[in-house]
C-alpha cells in the first residue's frame, strides 16, 4: 500500500446506504484508486450447473446485500477497509454459451487482477468457476491448501461427459497438480451421494471431509484446531459454497441440501482462520431467484465481508 490513506466506503450517515451504485460494501471501484490490496470481483456465470440455473445473478444480489455492511468487525478486530485498500473490480464478462472459453477467460482476468500484490474475493456465479481461479493462485503460490466450505463433494469426474462443470471443479484441480494435496479439506457436506464410490475416490483425491454433522457434534473451537493444523502456513485458498448453509439460512441456490450449517457456524469458523496465509477466497452459487426476503444474498454478503476481513489482517494477525 502507497502512503495514501485507503479510500473507504461512502458514509452512510451522509448518504444515505441504500442510495447510489451498489459497488460491494460501497467501496470505490477499482479504476477510482491508483492501487488495491483486496478486490471484489463478480463472475455473473452459471453455464455449469447440473440443477437450478440463475447463480449468474450472485454478483449483482450479494452487492445489493451488502449496502448494510459496516466498517468495523468486531469479531475480528478489524477495519477492513481503513487497514487496506478495498475495492470493487467489477464483473468479469465470461461466455454463457462455451464453458472451455469461459474459464480461459476468467483464468486470464484473475491473473491479470492479482499480477501485483492484490488479492481476489471472487463473488459467483456457479461453482465452475474456482478451477480457473485456483489455477490462477496456483501459478503465483504454488500449489495451494484448499478450505471448501459446501454441501457437495464437488470432486465427480463428469456430468454428462464434461469435465467442465460446477461438480466436478476440484477432481479437476487435483488432476492439474495445483493443489497441495496433503492440506485439502471439504467442510459442511451432507445429503445422498451417488455411491459411496464417490466418498471413495475423494478420499483418493486425498480431500479430508468435516460433515455437517461433525462440525455440530465437534463445536467450533475443535473443527477450526483440526482444520488450522492441516492448514499449517502453506498458502490457503478458501472456496464457500452458500449451499454450505441449510437451506433455512440459504434457500437462494441451486442444489439444496437439508441438515446443513447455520450461518453463525460459517461466520465463526471463517474468523477461526485469522492469520492464516490466505491468498485468495470466493463465494458462489448464490441464486437470487430463489432467495427470500435477501436471507442468502445477506449471507453471502457477511460471508465476503470476513473473507475481505481475513485478507485485510493478513498474516501473523
Ligand atoms: N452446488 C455445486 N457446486 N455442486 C452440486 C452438484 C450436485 C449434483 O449435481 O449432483
Ligand atoms: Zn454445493
Ligand atoms: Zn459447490
Amino acid at each position: 500500500m502507497s502512503e495514501q490513506r485507503p479510500v473507504g466506503p461512502l458514509d452512510s450517515s451522509q448518504i444515505p446506504r441504500f442510495a447510489g451504485f451498489a459497488t460491494f460494501a460501497r467501496l470505490p471501484r477499482i479504476d477510482e484508486v491508483p492501487s488495491a490490496d483486496v478486490a471484489v470481483v463478480g463472475v455473473p456465470f452459471d453455464s455449469g450447473v447440473s440443477y437450478r440455473p440463475g447463480a449468474r445473478f450472485g454478483p449483482s444480489a450479494l452487492r445489493e446485500a451488502s449496502r448494510l455492511l459496516r466498517p468495523y468487525h468486531p469479531g475480528l478486530d478489524v477495519s477492513p477497509f481503513a487497514e487496506k485498500q478495498v475495492v470493487d473490480a467489477g464483473d468479469i464478462a465470461v461466455n454463457p454459451f462455451h464453458i472451455g472459453e469461459a474459464i480461459e477467460k476468467l483464468q486470464q482476468e484473475a491473473e491479470a487482477l492479482t499480477a501485483g500484490e492484490t488479492k481476489l474475493v471472487t463473488v459467483g456465479g456457479d461453482h465452475t468457476i474456482a478451477l480457473p481461479l485456483l489455477r490462477a493462485a496456483a501459478k503465483k503460490h504454488g500449489p495451494v491448501a484448499l478450505l471448501h466450505f459446501d454441501a457437495h463433494l464437488d470432486t465427480w469426474d463428469t456430468y454428462f461427459g464434461e469435465p467442465y462443470t460446477h461438480g466436478t471443479p476440484f477432481r479437476r484441480a487435483v488432476e492439474e497438480g495445483i493443489l497441495d494435496t496433503s492440506a485439502v479439506s471439504h467442510v459442511g457436506t451432507r445429503g445422498p451421494l451417488y455411491g459411496k464410490r464417490d466418498l471413495e475416490e475423494d478420499r483418493r483425491l486425498g480431500f479430508g471431509i468435516v460433515t455437517s454433522g461433525d462440525v455440530l457434534r465437534r463445536g467450533i473451537d475443535e473443527t477450526v484446531d483440526a482444520l488450522r493444523q492441516r492448514i499449517g502456513d502453506r498458502p490457503l485458498y478458501v472456496s464457500v459454497d452458500i449451499d454450505v448453509l441449510d437451506p433455512a439460512h440459504a434457500p437462494g441456490t441451486g442444489t439444496p441440501e437439508a441438515g446443513g450449517m447455520t450461518s453463525r457456524e460459517l461466520l465463526e469458523i471463517l474468523r477461526g482462520l485469522r492469520g492464516l496465509n490466505l491468498v485468495g477466497a470466493d463465494v458462489v452459487e448464490l441464486a437470487p431467484a430463489y432467495d427470500h426476503a435477501e436471507i442468502t444474498a445477506v449471507a453471502a454478503s457477511h460471508v465476503a465481508y470476513d473473507l475481505v476481513s481475513l485478507l485485510a489482517l493478513g498474516r501473523d494477525a
